[in-house]
């Protein structure tokens, strides 16, 4: 696809060390960025491909559509940039920033450390449109998850393990109203946790699993033992296609590691612009 893992040996031989630390340091002011990371790389890959266009702040920008409701640290990435901007002037693009900054999101949280391929190119335009209709709504179920996830090459064992991604951060009760709402007894436990009167609020949040801040396998443990936060979460335990699966990524971490780490791979390939496409941006809030 045009992508390499040296690419940026010549050009800019540190990168990977400047991300790293900016990552961890940033961690130190606020545990919580490794989740912020993480999702932002899935908002931003999902839509056009990564070329972080999740960043531009155009009238149009992406973040004008509510599926990227609970976004946040875009900042961290323009504060990434600037520190290798200062090394690596023009050089280096936002994607790869961004992908780097989710990778070592992954890893400084105690998740895998996974070598990915760079030389991706930022775009020049975005709309919220686009984000609008590729982004999953929160209701999404497992019929519509495989086929988005097939759709980026991957095997079902792999669609599973990038769920995982939600072992890290929360889920705000404004997101999770249906099943807050519905007459289920699985459904009790979330409706404690929210509590009745706070329902709508954007501060009322849940934590995604009960290690909310750890990249671990308590993720699929929480679900198959019916805690499964988001309709996903949920459904994916109980989904004969996806149930085995959810079983044995709660029972051996090593495993879902590996298979996160190859769907990660192809979350953060698929569909993205090489060689003399787009450009490289100086800022990566604007196209310049
Ligand atoms: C069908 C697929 C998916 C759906 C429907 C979905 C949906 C959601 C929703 C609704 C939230 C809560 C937002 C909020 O209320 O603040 C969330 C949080 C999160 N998602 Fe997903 N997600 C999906 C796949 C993914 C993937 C593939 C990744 C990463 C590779 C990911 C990473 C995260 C993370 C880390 C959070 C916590 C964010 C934070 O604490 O700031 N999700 N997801
Ligand atoms: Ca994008
Ligand atoms: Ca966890």
């Amino acid at each position: 696809v045009g992508l390499s893992y040296d690419f940026y040996d010549f050009s800019c031989p540190q990168l990977e060390i400047f991300v790293r630390q900016g990552v961890a340091s940033l961690i130190l002011q606020d545990p919580t960025i490794p989740a912020a990371l993480l999702r932002l790389m899935f908002h931003d890959c999902q839509v056009q491909g990564c070329d972080a266009s999740i960043l531009l702040d155009s009238g149009d920008s992406e973040m004008g559509s509510s599926k990227n409701f609970g976004i946040r640290h875009r900042m961290a990435i323009l504060m990434l940039k600037s520190v290798v901007e200062a090394a690596c002037p023009g050089r280096v693009s936002c994607a790869d920033i961004l992908i780097l900054a989710a990778r070592d999101a992954v890893a400084l949280a105690g998740g895998p450390n996974i070598r990915v391929l760079l030389g991706r190119r930022d775009s020049v335009s975005t709309s919220y449109g686009a984000a609008d209709a590729s982004l999953p709504p929160a209701s999404t179920g497992v019929d519509m998850m495989l086929s988005l996830f097939a759709a980026k090459g991957m095997t079902l064992r792999e669609s599973v393990a990038i769920l995982g991604a939600h072992t890290l951060g929360v889920t705000h009760c404004s997101s999770i109203l249906e099943r807050l709402k519905s007459q289920d007894s699985k459904d009790l436990f979330l409706k404690l946790k929210c509590r009745l009167g706070s329902l709508s609020s954007n501060l009322s949040f849940v934590q995604n699993d009960l290690t909310f801040l750890s990249f671990d396998n308590h993720y699929f443990r929480d679900a198959v033992e019916g805690r499964g936060v988001l309709r996903i979460d949920a459904d994916m335990a109980v989904d004969p296609r996806t149930a085995i699966v959810m079983r044995q990524f709660a029972a051996k971490q090593e495993y879902f590691f590996q298979t996160f780490s190859s769907a990660f791979l192809k979350l953060s390939a698929a569909g993205v612009l090489t060689g003399n496409e787009g450009i490289i941006r100086r800022s990566c809030n604007s196209a310049g």
